[in-house]
Parts: C-alpha cells; sequence; structure tokens
C-alpha cells in the first residue's frame, strides 16, 4: 500500500478541551489508485486529509506513506509536512497572482537545474493541456485553466501522493464534470496515486478507484465504488449514496434459497442476504433504490405518484402503495405521468441489501 492508516484519530483544542473529529481510521490506498473520500458536512474529511498530509498532528494511530512512517503518536512521531512528498490541491487553489503559469508550476522546483525545471514545467503542461499558455498570468485564465495549472503544480515535483480537497468546488457543474474526467485521466496517465475530498456522489464516483465513505470522524466504508453503491456496509452509507428507502421486509427459505416477500412482491436472487434466522422471525428492511423499482404497466402491484422531479433522461417518482409504503422509481422520462396518477411497479433488484429494523424509538 503506498498509503496506510491505521487507527488515526485526530482532535483538536477548543477553550482548552478536546474536540474529536477523526477516529479510528484504517484503511490503505494502492500504488497508482485514486482514493475518494464522501460525506456530509463535518463528517471528518479535510481534517484527515490535513492529518495525511502533516497539517495537524495525529491524537492516536499510525500513518505510513510508501512504506515509511510519517506518524505514530503513541510513540510520538511526526514528520513536518514540506518532508512527507505529499502534494495538495486545496478548494481555493490560490495560484501566485504575480507570476505567469508557467513560474507558478516551476514554484516546487527550486532543487532541478534550470533545463530539467524548463522541461519538467513543458511536460506538466502538455500533462494539463495548457503548453500554449505557459506566458500567461493567472487572470488572464478561466477558473477552470486556473484549476489546471494548480494540479501542474502540485504534480510538478513527483510527489509519492497527492491529495485533492473539493477541487472543483468553485467552478460550475458542466465544468465540474469535465474536468473531474480530465483529472483522472491526467493522474492515471502520470501514475500518481491521489486521495480527493468531495461530498458530490458522482464526483466520487466518476473519479475513484476506491471510496471511503465517513460518518460522524469514522470510515463506515472502503470500498470499491461499485460495491459501496450495491453492498452498502450501514444503514448511513446506503442512505447517503443514492436515493433510495427501507422497506420492511421478511426473510424466509424457498423452494430456491432465501426469498424476501416485500411489499412490492418476492424477491427470489436473495442468495447474497443473510440467512432468515440472522433477524429475529426474519423481520428485516430492504433497501428498495430509484433504480431498483421498475414502472411497468402489466405489473400486479400499483403504486400513486405523490412527487415527480424531472431529471432529464428520467423522472424520479416519489410513490405510495396501497398499503402506505413508499418508494421510490427512476423512470425513463417519456413516462410522463401526473401526480396522483396509479402506476404498475415491480422490484428488479440485482444485489438484495437487508437491515435490521429499526428499533421504535429511533424511528
Ligand atoms: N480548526 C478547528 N478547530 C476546532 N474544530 C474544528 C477545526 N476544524 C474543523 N473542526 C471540526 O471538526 C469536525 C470535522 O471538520 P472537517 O472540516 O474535517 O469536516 P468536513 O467533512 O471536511 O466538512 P465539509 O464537507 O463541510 O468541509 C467538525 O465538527 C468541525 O467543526
Amino acid at each position: 500500500m503506498l498509503l496506510a492508516l491505521e487507527d488515526v484519530g485526530l482532535h483538536y483544542r477548543q477553550r482548552g478541551q478536546a474536540v474529536e473529529a477523526v477516529r479510528g481510521v484504517s484503511f490503505g490506498l494502492a500504488r497508482g489508485d485514486i482514493g475518494v473520500l464522501i460525506g456530509p458536512s463535518g463528517c471528518g474529511k479535510t481534517s484527515l486529509l490535513r492529518a495525511i498530509a502533516g497539517l495537524e498532528p495525529l491524537s492516536s494511530g499510525r500513518l505510513r506513506v510508501g512504506g515509511e512512517r510519517m506518524a505514530d503518536a503513541e510513540a510520538g512521531l511526526h514528520r513536518a509536512p514540506e518532508t512527507r512528498r505529499i502534494g495538495m490541491v486545496f478548494q481555493d487553489f490560490a495560484l501566485f497572482p504575480h507570476l505567469s503559469v508557467r513560474a507558478n508550476v516551476a514554484f516546487g522546483l527550486a532543487k532541478l537545474a534550470d533545463k530539467e525545471q524548463a522541461e519538467r514545467v513543458e511536460q506538466m503542461l502538455r500533462l494539463v493541456g495548457l503548453e500554449a499558455l505557459g506566458k500567461r498570468m493567472p487572470h488572464q485564465l478561466s477558473g477552470g485553466q486556473q484549476q489546471r495549472v494548480a494540479l501542474a503544480r502540485a504534480l510538478a515535483p513527483a510527489p509519492d501522493l497527492l491529495l485533492l480537497d473539493e477541487p472543483f468546488s468553485s467552478l460550475d457543474v458542466d465544468l465540474r464534470e469535465e474536468l473531474s474526467q480530465e483529472l483522472r485521466a491526467i493522474l492515471k496517465a502520470d501514475g500518481t496515486t491521489a486521495l480527493f475530498v468531495t461530498h458530490d456522489q458522482a464526483e466520487a464516483f466518476a473519479l475513484g478507484d476506491r471510496v471511503g465513505v465517513m460518518h460522524q470522524g469514522r470510515l463506515v466504508q472502503w470500498d470499491e465504488a461499485y460495491t459501496v453503491y450495491h453492498r452498502p456496509a450501514t444503514r448511513f452509507v446506503a442512505d447517503f449514496i443514492g436515493h433510495g428507502v427501507f422497506t420492511p421486509a421478511q426473510l424466509e427459505m424457498g423452494p430456491d434459497g432465501p426469498q424476501l416477500r416485500t411489499p412490492l412482491g418476492v424477491l427470489r436472487d436473495a442468495t447474497e442476504c443473510p440467512l432468515p434466522d440472522a433477524y429475529p422471525g426474519g423481520r428485516c428492511e430492504v433497501l428498495l433504490r430509484a433504480d431498483d423499482v421498475v414502472h411497468d404497466d402489466h405489473a400486479p402491484v400499483q403504486a400513486r405518484i405523490e412527487r415527480k422531479v424531472f431529471r432529464g433522461a428520467e423522472f424520479l417518482y416519489t410513490l405510495r402503495l396501497a398499503d402506505g409504503t413508499q418508494v421510490v422509481a427512476a423512470v425513463p422520462s417519456h413516462h410522463d405521468h401526473h401526480v396522483g396518477e396509479w402506476i404498475g411497479v415491480r422490484a428488479q433488484v440485482d444485489h438484495v441489501v437487508t437491515f435490521a429494523p429499526l428499533p421504535p424509538a429511533a424511528v
């Protein structure tokens, strides 16, 4: 693993009191991989990134980069940020306004001879597609171009690890999408190992080989994006990633193995579920995401449209079944039904995910 965290915790001191921002975080990121940390505001993403960079001391745990110990709270070890060979791109990606694009990119290359420095700068500008703009000043660039200069500047010293904290947050949505694709290609072309922070799920999935979901200072899941979506480790992850609802269900043994009785019919492909005796009486809740609920005129179950949101290619319908169960469904937008109309729906779930029902007090 290029980056390895073991049981990392971080406290801030506020008016003499320790405020816990990160606790018990362990994960590894392989060389050349892109990891993305995602989670709601205040869950500790930026704090964790700052701890990896060495800008905050660890209050517990250990941290290695390229096999080298960078921090160990118990041993009192804390390597200074500038010795960690870690590059950083932050939200405001502040370029030096009085320096040209070329000089900005050359900033971290003072140790190189002039010729090597110039070569590396040109190489980086080519990588980010700005070779024609080397002489410009930052204010003569668009936001997206400035962001690419910031990236070239961070990549130029060939850091072992690049940390990026919401690098696209100040850009508009179209540009964000375009740049995140571009950035992934650039990082892969350069073989850079990178760890991002975002709270945009689409960005996390588009960029990350690995996605980590944080909640209240903890890393609750660290997996491939596909697994985070289809096999969420906790209710929180299931709820945070994608549109979906938890629906009461009954897990039972059917003729072909475990099956799940739901208000939308029986789900037979439940082999990845726990066995029925995992839940008292087999009673559980199943995650039904918007893409698991299919509109089908011939389906025996009818649902009334309570709300609809147009999302271009599809509508997101919020539906209520006759028994009161609420589900959501992503339906191709040529099926334009009215609020109040009843439509046929069925469940088509590739990966059945169940959780124990919440205790009554928590509902
Ligand atoms: N310098 C600080 N001093 C005290 N508490 C802090 C400090 N920085 C952050 N915190 C607290 O630590 C917790 C984690 O904050 P952090 O900025 O890491 O979250 P985040 O997930 O990056 O949030 P966002 O997505 O809003 O940027 C929050 O409760 C925050 O109020």
